[in-house]
């Protein structure tokens, strides 16, 4: 409870005994003038009579507690106000009724300043308050790890002497802030700087200056533009593979070659261009030529194709072009030629190194004039067909040697496709025998679930003369004429199996002469690695599976 007449004095600065002598000496003329014995407490402490307790005023004083200054006497209002006037210089003097409020806001002021001072010393950024002198007046930790120095070295400074034309120099004197300025400093560090005044009513005060070293966001944005740039790439590649589009999709291949290929066919599609498919037998030719058509804008015209090394060169006119009825013995009514069924679409010319050189320039007629005369005709027919196409001839070579026409050769190939052989893309076998099991399997209501893995080491190793062509029929035989669940090696032709195992040979030291019994040993243990069981292995050595034990157990490989 306070005094009803007292004031109550908050310790400001450390008081001495100097002080507290003083406030003795003012208490005893403040007695003998107004009558009043003046007493001081402190919160923790009785009241205590100012004349005997010099040194405990001094002490309580120096603690840092609230000193309560009350009087008795008559005059005590007076007493306590000349008190409280006397020691104003020294101490914060506040009255009773304010006292609760104004100590509640003192604490909450001293909390959010003491957070404050926390959340700055925290924070990522560089803070530096400059006050309108100029002087710097307060940097965070994080302003001086930026620019590497120490507090010593910045406090106090004026940003007029250091930094005449810098940002808080300018600020300061025109009070408009200064957003996202770069520096570049010489130990190679970006420094991005926000500087905006400080205004207190009306009146700039000083200049706040936030600061980010951005040589790590620099990198993260070269790092990000470089991630772009792939993203970039990939997508277009992506969107590459994507554009085949389903015309593609029963061409088989995921490798390096086909995707290419595939890619070049796509943009082939999307023009009316002359297309020149070349390749090995059975390497998908036809596919990639139908995928071309069903890709281009004449999908819903017809697919014509014709195999030139099929048809006796004398039918081959008329199976091109037609004929009128009578035109020769047998031709009992007009028939249409392949180039007229394919108007609007696409005509497919497969083995046409196989034709011969008078076709050829009737042949070249038809592309130069896209227009043809029927056998036995009169009259000239127009049509509109997209051609492709395709041989394994190396026609360069028939051009050299003079028997395929150079103008029909350079007519023909506007866009050459060359296909890979499928030895050249053994990486793809795993897919397309996949792709076989599952077409065959389905046809033949069999349900083999594939190959297994020492089947497919074979089927990779093999060089694959016959190309896609010979490993579906290969697939197909086995298909048809095994039950078992996977396709193992002893299902696979021994052309094929054999040719492995005289790869695995090769690693064999046969420069070196050695007992026949070594040889043989080696070649039981490859055989039984491979095979997996005597009889496989019997199969695959054209020996009795007995005698593939026999020896197993001589060798000691069992
Ligand atoms: N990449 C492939 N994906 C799936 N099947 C393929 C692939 N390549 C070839 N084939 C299959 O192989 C067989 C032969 O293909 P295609 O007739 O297209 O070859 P080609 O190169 O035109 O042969 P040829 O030169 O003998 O005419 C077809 O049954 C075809 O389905």
């Amino acid at each position: 409870m306070l005094f009803e007449k007292e004031a109550i004095i908050h310790y400001e600065s450390g008081i001495h005994a100097r002080v507290a002598a003083m406030i003795v000496q003012k208490s005893h003329e403040l007695y003998e003038k107004y009558a009043c014995k003046i007493y001081l407490r402190s919160e923790h402490s009785q009241r205590v009579e100012m004349r005997s307790l010099m040194m405990l005023i001094a002490l309580k004083i120096n603690n840092g507690d609230s000193v309560f200054v009350s009087a008795e006497g008559e005059n005590r209002e007076e007493a306590v106000l000349a008190m409280v006037i006397f020691l104003e210089g020294d101490f914060m003097v506040q009255t009773p009724g304010e006292l609760h409020e104004v100590d509640r806001l003192l604490h909450e002021n001293a909390l959010m300043q003491e957070r404050l001072q926390l959340i700055l010393e925290a924070v990522q950024d560089g803070i530096c308050v400059v006050d309108k002198t100029g002087a710097v007046t307060y940097v965070n930790p994080s302003y001086l790890r930026i620019l590497h120095k120490t507090e010593e070295m910045v406090i106090g400074e004026n940003v007029y002497e250091v930094a005449p034309n810098g940002n808080r120099a300018n600020v300061l004197k025109t009070g408009v802030a200064r957003i996202g300025s770069l520096s570049h400093k010489k130990d190679g560090t970006t420094i991005v700087a926000n500087v905006n005044p400080i205004f207190v009513d009306g009146e700039i005060s000083g200049v706040v200056s936030v600061i980010k070293n951005i040589t790590e966001v620099q990198t993260l944005i070269e790092k990000l533009n470089q991630m772009s740039a792939k993203a970039e790439y990939l997508e277009q590649e992506l969107l590459r593979t994507k554009k085949m589009g389903k015309a593609f999709t029963n061409y088989i291949g995921r490798s390096g070659r086909v995707v290419d290929v595939l890619a070049m066919a796509s943009k082939a599609a999307a023009s009316s261009a002359t297309v020149l498919v070349r390749g090995e037998s059975g390497t998908g030719k036809e596919l990639v030529a139908e995928g071309i058509h069903y890709a281009s804008t004449r999908r819903k015209g017809p697919f014509i194709r014709v195999n030139c090394g099929a048809i006796p060169s004398t039918l081959l006119e008329s199976e091109l072009f037609g004929h009128e009825k009578g035109a020769f013995t047998g031709a009992v009514k007009r028939k249409l030629g392949k180039f007229e069924l394919a108007n609007n679409g696409t005509i497919f010319l497969d083995e046409i190194g196989e034709m011969d050189k008078n076709m050829q320039v009737k042949l070249l007629r038809a592309l130069q004039q896209r227009e043809f005369d029927r056998v036995g005709g009169e009259t000239t027919v127009k049509v509109d067909v997209r051609i492709i196409a395709a041989t394994n001839r190396n026609l360069e070579d028939m051009v050299r040697e003079g028997t395929f026409r150079d103008d029909l050769y350079y007519r023909l190939n506007v866009i050459p496709l060359f296909l890979p052989a499928l030895r050249e893309r053994v990486e793809d076998i795993p897919l397309l025998a996949e792709h076989f099991v599952n077409k065959i399997s389905l046809q033949n209501h069999k349900h083999i679930q594939g190959v297994t893995a020492a089947a497919m080491e074979v089927l990779m190793a093999y060089k694959w003369p016959g190309n896609v062509r010979e490993l579906e029929n290969i697939i197909e035989r086995v298909i048809t004429l095994t039950d078992s669940d996977f396709i193992e090696i002893e299902h696979l032709p021994s052309y094929i199996t054999g040719e492995a195992v005289v790869k695995q040979m090769k690693s064999f030291a046969f420069d070196a002469v050695l007992p026949w019994e070594e040889y043989e040993k080696q070649i039981i243990g490859n055989a039984l690695k491979k095979c997996g069981s005597f009889n496989a292995a019997g199969k695959m050595l054209k020996l009795t599976h007995k005698t593939v034990a026999a020896k197993a157990r001589k060798y000691g490989l069992i």
